[in-house]
């Protein structure tokens, strides 16, 4: 048990899929897992273990934004040894050709800032993904004939953003879309020695507007669930 935490040592899979929201989490587990235990209630960041075909798996709400993730993220690695972590979350496309519904995979994640930018100091890390649950997560969309963007994604500190300039930088430069957590997993993986991965499903469209309505949120998200657990188990 930790501070954060409420499972016992044992209680977690060595990989953990991490959504924001607690529900998504409630929701993946009794939708894709059987055998399923809820393993973690602590301040409402649910969490459950159970298996996928065969497979055991934990799923595991990380919070919105980079220092929420990051205490999960810490805690999942270092007090329960978990290897492999893959968010899956929501993100809002910054490009034309990416549209609401596809499937977003972060090869890297620019940031304006993360909770590691004081250990970095000087240093401006590139996160990126790790390369074996990358190259899974694609083969595995694919082979769903899921609409995939592979590529630089931005793990922004807010949701209500005062500086259109910068969302602008980003559409220009090639990033495919923005969230909030990926490139502080990657930062966490890389210094831990673990693999993280991030698959995203576009949920808004900062271009156009569009949006997926409220009431097929939630559905919509099955899909970057069976790649995050097809790229984590491949056959
Ligand atoms: O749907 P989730 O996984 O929470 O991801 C996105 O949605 C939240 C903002 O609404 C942020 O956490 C962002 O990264
Ligand atoms: O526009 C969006 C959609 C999801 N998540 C974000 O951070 N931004």
């Amino acid at each position: 048990m930790t501070h954060h935490i409420g499972a016992q040592k044992g209680d977690i899979a060595e990989t953990v899929l991490m959504p924001g929201d607690p529900l998504r989490a409630k929701w993946a587990a009794e939708t894709f897992l059987n055998d399923v235990k809820c393993i973690n209630e602590i301040r409402g960041m649910l969490g459950f273990t159970g298996m996928w075909k065969g497979n055991r798996v934990t799923i595991h709400g990380s919070g919105m934004g980079m220092p929420s993730l990051s205490i999960y993220a810490h805690e999942l690695i270092n007090e329960y040894d978990v290897q492999n972590l893959i968010r899956i979350g929501s993100t809002g496309s910054m490009q034309h050709h990416v549209g609401i519904r596809d499937v977003v995979i972060a090869m890297t994640a620019s940031s304006i800032s993360t909770p590691s930018a004081g250990v970095f100091k000087e240093v401006n890390f590139a996160p990126c993904a790790d390369y074996g649950l990358l190259s899974q997560a694609v083969t595995a969309a694919q082979a769903k004939g899921s609409n995939v963007h592979v590529g630089n994604i931005y793990s922004s500190d807010v949701f209500y953003d005062e500086r259109p300039d910068l969302n602008e930088m980003m559409t220009r430069h090639g990033v495919l879309a923005v969230e909030m957590e990926a490139a502080e997993l990657y930062n966490l993986a890389a210094r831990f020695g673990r693999k993280a991965l991030a698959v995203m499903t576009v949920s808004d469209h900062l271009l156009t507007g569009d949006a997926i309505p409220a009431d097929e949120r939630q559905s919509s998200f099955g899909e970057m669930v069976e790649i995050a657990l097809e790229a984590a188990f491949p056959n």
